[in-house]
């Protein structure tokens, strides 16, 4: 064991086991997730070489029979738990993504949101036994953002009881769903629904795209894969084009909405409930944005204890680099925004689930709400954590931009997900639009609830315009910080709502106006995102009994909300002490640094990481990583090249 990283250890004033179990929700769950994750690390069919080493061809083949033995092997060991589950496949995929990801997360959860129970009964039991392969095909080349102007139809047939599927022009082949090119033999595919001449939208559909016999591609379908991409290497993200391929009435999804066998529509409680599966994971990646962030402050913060550099005082020894206080300022932000996200990514599927079980009730009421905060913290959490991941491999130096420092593929992995499942900036706007709309309730005297209920408070404090009000704040009080967080969202709101409403009074259109206010609407939604994240990592604080992890972890959100004030020192009342506050918590936290990354609990094989190995003996294991590159499975291998150039 590295001799620095085990004085890190040593010099910790909390004990990580304890915030481990916290963050796992007991000891029991430590323990089980420690089992689970044990059955993936101690099984030499999960011993592979790293996909670094390989082609993109075998990274798909590879990809393609890890999910096939997850498979296996989860049914032999019978777990069944959806979370115990993902323990084991996060082992098992490391960084990576799987070939039947998106069967798991967008085809099966839309068969389980929004199929009728007779639909259920007879394509649940072929899914769920991976009989038919799905994905979710709804972009195409022309759309992606704007759904309401996709262009594939599905029109009702009544004198068969069918529905004809085309992709009428090169702009509506389906384009990007992960999982179409190779791997999939259905997939639900969005297209606007036409019955007896009229349109009514975009619907869902099962598509059967594949034989499931010889998976070949059935007649009127043209599929692949569109080829390299940025990451994502393992996955045959394809395309589709459908030509008057026939689909059984029963292969709508119908829970909702129906086609009656006569061609008659009828229609959903709410056209948005179509949407149901893009807010699912949206919601979901608010916990991907905490792993991929705490995976690597993990990484750079172990590297950065044991990695020797430069000279702090002249003759000294070389000290490690986590001694730099500006190496210190890049790391410990981020390390309590993976902290934050951690608490957020909790209470955003503990949200979901809760309103989604109101909407299975028929209580549609908190739908908006729940739109707006699943768009606004996946866009908020996603675009810090990219940024953050990308600091945490320029702090490891050259080594960090090496493939077995594991950075580069976190960082190619994770960074789609600022334009999937909805591009963050349009996802922003989406929630300007929720929070416009209750300024105004609030103006008018509504009652608001849940996370806006703040806009009421500002309206009754003080009936002058907020943004006149100064923000005072006691920078070593997290209450006071929240409250700065709530009055700066409050200010921007309302900065927002009357800039629309200063561009309506030029007498221009609603959608002009809109969009003449872009820059402070976006403003507001990550202003009211910032303070949702204070305030839930404060909220969380409360429920901690253990004094040593509340200390730390009250130390990190006072660094979370004071940093985050500097990043936007424009929106509060600069407060020059700030930076003299923040330098002393950087040296509070410096000795529990590493404790803090020990406790995320992330095993080597899951890390995949040389530079973050718990050993921190990281020299030894990159000259081994490098040994096996393939170039280097010979000795000479251009010796042709310099014969000939040699011999001119
Ligand atoms: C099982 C375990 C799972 C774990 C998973 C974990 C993590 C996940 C990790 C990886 C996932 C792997 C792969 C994912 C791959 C990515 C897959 C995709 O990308 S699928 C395609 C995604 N595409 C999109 O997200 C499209 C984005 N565009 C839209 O959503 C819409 O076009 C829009 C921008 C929202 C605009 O829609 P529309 O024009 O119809 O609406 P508006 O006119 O703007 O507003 C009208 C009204 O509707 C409300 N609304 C809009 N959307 C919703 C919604 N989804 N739900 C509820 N309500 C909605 C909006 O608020 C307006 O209301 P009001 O103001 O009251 O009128
Ligand atoms: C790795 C990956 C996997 C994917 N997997 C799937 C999948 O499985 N299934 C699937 O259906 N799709 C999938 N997608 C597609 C993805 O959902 C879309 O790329 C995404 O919705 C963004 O749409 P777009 O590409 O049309 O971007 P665009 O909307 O064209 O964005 C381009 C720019 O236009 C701006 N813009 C667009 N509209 C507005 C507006 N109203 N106001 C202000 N600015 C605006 C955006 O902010 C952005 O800066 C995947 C994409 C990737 C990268």
């Amino acid at each position: 064991m590295n001799p620095d990283i085990c004085r890190e250890r040593e010099n910790a004033t909390f004990n990580t086991e304890t915030l481990t179990n916290m963050l796992d929700g007991s000891a029991e769950k430590t323990r089980r997730r420690r089992e689970i994750e044990s059955l993936v690390i101690n099984d030499p069919d999960f011993q592979h070489d790293d996909p670094n080493f390989m082609s993109r061809s075998e990274r798909y083949d590879a990809a393609v029979k890890k999910s096939s033995q997850m498979i296996m092997k989860l049914r032999d060991y019978g777990i069944s738990d959806p979370e115990e589950i993902y323990f084991y496949k996060r082992t098992a995929r490391r960084t990576f993504h799987e070939a039947f990801g998106l069967h798991y997360t967008m085809f099966l959860p839309t068969l389980y949101s929004q199929c009728t129970p007779e639909q259920q009964k007879k394509w649940l039991p072929l899914a769920e036994n991976f009989k038919a392969l799905g994905t979710y095909a709804q972009t195409e080349l022309g759309h992606g953002t704007h759904i309401r102007k996709l262009e594939t139809t599905a029109t009702y047939d009544p004198s068969t009881q069918e529905f004809v599927l085309n992709c009428p022009t090169v702009s509506s082949i389906k384009w990007w769903p992960g999982g179409l090119g190779k791997t999939s033999n259905h997939a639900i595919v969005l297209a606007q629904l036409y019955t007896l001449g009229k349109c009514h939208g975009l619907h869902a559909f099962i598509v059967p795209i594949r034989c499931m016999k010889t998976h070949q591609p059935l007649p009127g379908v043209t599929v692949g894969d569109i080829g390299p991409k940025f990451g994502f290497e393992e996955v045959d993200n394809g395309y589709l084009k459908l030509e008057n391929v026939r689909i059984p009435r029963e292969n709508m999804l119908m829970k909702y909405a129906q086609v009656e066998p006569d061609g008659s529509y009828l229609k959903p409680p709410s056209d948005k409930l179509t949407y149901g599966t893009m807010v699912f994971i949206r919601a979901m990646i608010v916990g991907e944005s905490a792993r991929a962030l705490s995976k690597s402050c993990t990484i750079a913060i172990r590297y950065s204890a044991v990695r020797h550099q430069s000279e702090l005082r002249p003759g000294e020894p070389e000290p490690q680099i986590l001694d730099y206080q500006a190496q210190q300022y890049k790391l410990f932000p981020l390390l309590a925004a993976a902290y934050a996200f951690t608490f957020v990514g909790q209470y955003m599927s503990d949200t979901y689930h809760r309103i989604t079980g109101h909407i299975n009730q028929g209580d549609f009421s908190q739908l908006p709400e729940l739109h707006a905060l699943a768009a606004g913290l996946k866009a908020f959490t996603t675009w810090t954590a990219n940024a953050g991941i990308e600091v945490c491999r320029m702090a490891c130096g050259g080594h960090g931009y090496l493939c077995c420092s594991g950075l580069p593929d976190i960082y190619v992995t994770f960074t789609p997900t600022c334009t999937y499942e909805g591009e963050n900036t349009v996802m922003m706007l989406q929630t300007a639009r929720f929070l416009v709309k209750c300024y105004r309730q609030a103006r008018e005297g509504q009652q608001l609830s849940g996370t806006v209920s703040y806009l009421n408070e500002q309206q009754r404090l003080q009936p002058q315009p907020v943004s006149s009000r100064p923000t005072v704040v006691n920078i070593n009080d997290l209450a006071s910080l929240v409250e700065a967080y709530k009055l700066r969202a409050a200010k921007l709101v309302e900065v927002a709502a009357k800039s629309l409403q200063g561009e309506l009074q030029r007498s221009i259109s609603q959608e002009d106006a809109w969009n003449n206010s872009s820059i402070e609407l976006v403003r507001a939604s990550d202003a009211h995102c910032h303070y949702v994240v204070v305030e839930l990592f404060a909220a969380k604080l409360s429920e901690i009994s253990d004094t040593a992890v509340h200390s730390v972890l009250n130390t990190l959100a006072l660094l979370y909300a004071l940093h985050g004030i500097t990043l936007n020192s424009g929106d509060f009342l600069q407060l020059s002490q700030i930076t003299q506050r923040i330098k002393a918590l950087l040296v509070e936290i410096r000795p529990n640094a590493v404790a803090l990354v020990d406790s995320f609990d992330y095993n080597d094989e899951m890390l995949n990481s040389v530079l973050g190995r718990y050993d921190g003996n990281v020299y030894e294991s990159m000259f081994e990583w490098a040994k096996r590159s393939p170039l280097n499975r010979t000795e000479v291998r251009s010796f042709i090249i310099f014969n000939i150039i040699q011999k001119k």
